[in-house]
């Protein structure tokens, strides 16, 4: 089978990984790349390191240069994914890596982007409990943030078993800089980012904050309220998701790990380390694998869940690839490697 896609956003952070995963994937042909301002330029020159696709030109991204392919990614800024998707008809797959779809509440899309809300498609985070089966055949996928994948991969276990309580539960991450996109940002200059840590989007004002309280209320079938503070490391990739939240009465430290590992036994991706190892963003790099490590604070009261994710594989391109392959029929890891690349 020879499947064809074309990759909008390619000259972005995120089109450029899900084209690294494509290029090495064994059932697609890579079709147009598409970009906006940087229409017309070869691919070598902005994405260097995918050499095999130097020479591609990228054209503009229309519904037009979209049109004829199997799968459609979208990896564009939030907003631009509704009237395309509407462009290109429904028999093709579409992949977003925007947000524009991922939120159910009209309510919630508003307060946190500003704009209107353009309906929710299946989300593609097939670990959730449930969510495979959405994904199977699917026409249009949501693919999570980046944030709510390594959050609800962590957390999930806890809820499903009914160990922890809804309304107390503490996020604090860290993100690199690719997490922000490829446009200049003043407060990601490496001057500002080397050699120190910062927080931002304090105060339950990050946008990933609905996201990540959806996917633990589907889980837990009861409202899960989340106190989320993401921090910028001086990375270029990856997320460390340090999840806390009380743990019910009675709740053991082994009970919590028997869940853990019974949930996560037959998933490919997602792994619990053996007891004393923990999780770090260099373990997974360029990998579609998320760790997760937990121990319990009796004095506290809580488990911590530690997860580890690289936010353009697993957390964007990765989880796409995934998704698409789940949509298609594809046996669910074609193209996506757990191996990283060591030190
Ligand atoms: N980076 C990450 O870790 C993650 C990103 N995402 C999402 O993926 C999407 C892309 O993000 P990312 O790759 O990081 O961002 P980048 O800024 O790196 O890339 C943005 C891409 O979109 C194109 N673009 C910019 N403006 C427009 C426009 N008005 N119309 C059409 N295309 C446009 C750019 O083209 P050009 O350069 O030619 O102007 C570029 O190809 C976003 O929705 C982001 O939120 C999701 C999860 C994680
Ligand atoms: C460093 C930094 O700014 N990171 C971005 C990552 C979010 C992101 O990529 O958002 P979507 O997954 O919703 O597209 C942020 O926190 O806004």
């Amino acid at each position: 089978m020879s499947l064809t896609a074309a990759v909008s956003g390619a000259s972005g952070y995120a089109g450029g990984e899900v084209l690294r995963l494509l290029a090495n994937h064994p059932e697609v042909e890579i079709g147009a790349v598409t970009a906006h301002s940087s229409a017309g330029g070869r691919l070598g020159e902005l994405q260097p390191h995918l050499h095999p696709l130097a020479e591609r030109v990228l054209t503009e991204t229309t519904a037009e240069n979209l049109a004829g392919h199997d799968v459609v990614f979208l990896a564009l800024p939030h907003g631009a994914s509704g009237e395309l998707a509407t462009q290109l008809g429904e028999e093709v797959l579409i992949i977003d890596a925007a947000a524009d779809h991922r939120l159910e509440s009209a309510s919630d899309w508003e307060s946190f982007y500003g704009s209107a809300h353009q309906g929710t498609w299946p989300y593609g985070l097939p670990e959730l409990p449930g969510q495979r089966d959405q994904l199977i055949g699917a026409r249009r996928i949501a693919v999570p943030g980046c944030y709510p994948t390594t959050v609800l991969l962590g957390l999930a276990p806890a809820f499903a078993a009914g160990t922890v309580e809804p309304d107390d539960v503490v996020v604090v991450a860290a993100t690199g800089t690719s997490g922000a996109g490829k446009s200049l940002k003043p407060h990601l200059l490496g001057s500002e980012v080397m050699g120190g840590m910062s927080p931002y989007g304090v105060g339950g004002v990050h946008r990933h904050t609905p996201e990540i309280e959806q996917g633990l209320t589907r889980v837990a079938g009861q409202p899960v309220q989340v106190s989320f503070t993401p921090t910028l490391a001086p990375m270029a990739r990856g997320i460390l998701a340090t999840c806390t939240a009380r743990i019910g009465p009675g709740v053991t430290a082994s009970q919590l790990r028997e869940a853990y590992a019974a949930h996560y036994a037959a998933e490919p991706f997602v792994h619990l380390l053996p007891e004393g190892q923990w999780p770090a963003t260099k373990q997974v790099l360029g990998t579609n694998h998320v760790t997760l490590q937990l121990a319990v604070d009796n004095r506290a009261g809580r488990v911590i869940v530690v997860a580890a994710s690289d936010n353009l594989t697993k957390g964007t391109a990765g989880g796409a690839v995934q998704s698409m392959n789940l949509a298609l029929g594809l046996p669910e890891t074609t193209g996506l490697t757990m191996i990283g690349a060591a030190p």
